[in-house]
């Protein structure tokens, strides 16, 4: 018999009170998604309608990002945080005063599919609060990734699946609505090293700097390129279904900056995107950077500062940041493909 959630985030926290506290937070995160999951299973006129309002990045809301964060915040306000910054709301919210976390979250993550009832989700950071961090809320949201407590995502998928971790590990639950709860999946889910899937919006390759799109043109010409071997591609659309896929069989998910305006840094959010993704990824024996930097060392300005985004399977990760790192190396790359071996599999 799988074990429940609930004894799984027992035997995480032994008898550390924070560790108790980010754990009862993730219940009641449980609890939201699954009611989020109800009202997205009912379907119902206009949840991937616009809203008629735009978020902190500027980005059309749809209606279900309405519901959604509401359906969060009121979780966050059963649980012991002190604050709650959103993807949909402009600054952080302050929550019960003296309590010990701070979570940012992306409460509907993949809103373009909603109307297309293609797999979408929501994404959580547990951070800790530090007694600086009270007079200024703003600061709690500047924390780098590797001082995270607990991350993880929901997807609202053909399942409702829970992806965590608490830094031991990362875990995968599927909601029983017959044991009405979660229960494990997978425990200590590890990504395959060797990539044979990129997901990457194609569409933007114009708009890309030399390096990744050398990168992506090795992947293209497969068994007849300097990578002698042919790869598939996958682009969900939701952060998301592109990262459970990538734990589940292994790839690399890449959202650069690029050209556009206001693109300089991608698309993705750190605090309540790349952080936890990354965690989760990391935790899983997986890599994620901004191309180069791990993601998890960076320096948030803001809770809502974008970076660019490369996650997935370790060598094929660190790949791209060779490519990245080394442009002395492209410019000597033979264009009839020549056997470097800094870019061969
Ligand atoms: O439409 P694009 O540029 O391909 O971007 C897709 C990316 O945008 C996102 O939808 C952004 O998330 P939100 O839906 O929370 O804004 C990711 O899930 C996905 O990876
Ligand atoms: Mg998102
Ligand atoms: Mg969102």
């Amino acid at each position: 018999m799988a074990s429940s959630l609930d004894a799984h985030l027992g035997s995480e926290c032994g008898d550390d009170p924070l560790k108790q506290e980010v754990a009862e937070t993730i219940r009641n995160l449980c609890g939201a998604a699954i009611k989020l999951r109800n009202t997205i299973a009912a379907g119902g006129e206009g949840l991937g309608q616009a809203h008629g309002g735009t978020n902190a990045d500027g980005d059309i809301q749809k209606e279900l990002d309405v519901v959604a964060d509401k359906v969060f915040i009121k979780a966050a306000k059963a649980s012991p945080l002190a604050f709650f910054g959103s993807e949909e709301q402009e600054s952080a919210v302050r929550l019960k005063p003296d309590a010990r976390l701070a979570m940012a979250i992306d409460p509907l993550d993949g809103s373009s599919n909603i109307s297309t009832n293609v797999s979408i989700g929501t994404i959580f950071s547990i951070l800790p609060v530090e007694e600086a961090h009270r007079a200024n809320p703003d600061i709690v949201f500047t924390q780098k990734g590797s001082r995270q407590l607990g991350a993880g995502f929901f997807i609202y998928g053909p399942q409702l699946l829970l992806v965590m971790s608490m830094g031991n590990g990362t875990h995968v639950f599927i909601f029983s609505p017959s044991f009405g709860g979660f229960i494990e999946l997978s425990s200590s889910i590890v990504i395959v090293d060797k990539a044979k899937e990129f997901a990457i919006n194609a569409s933007n390759y114009r708009h890309w700097d030399q390096p990744i799109r050398s990168y992506v043109d090795d992947l293209l010409a497969g068994s007849e390129g300097p990578r002698e071997r042919d790869f598939n591609m996958r682009w969900v659309g939701s952060l998301v279904a592109d990262c459970y896929r990538i734990l589940s069989r292994g790839g690399v998910f890449l959202y650069p900056g690029d050209g556009r305006k206001g693109y300089a840094k991608g698309r993705l959010r750190l605090m309540y995107e790349a952080n936890p993704i990354a965690f989760c990824v990391e935790h899983a024996g997986g890599k994620a950077t901004d191309g180069t930097t791990p993601i998890l060392d960076l320096e948030p300005k803001g809770l809502h500062d974008r970076t660019p985004l490369v996650f997935g399977s370790k060598r094929e990760v660190e790949r791209v940041a060779r490519y990245i790192a080394d442009p002395s190396a492209l410019a000597e790359r033979s264009p009839l493909f020549g056997k470097r071996s800094l870019f061969r599999a």
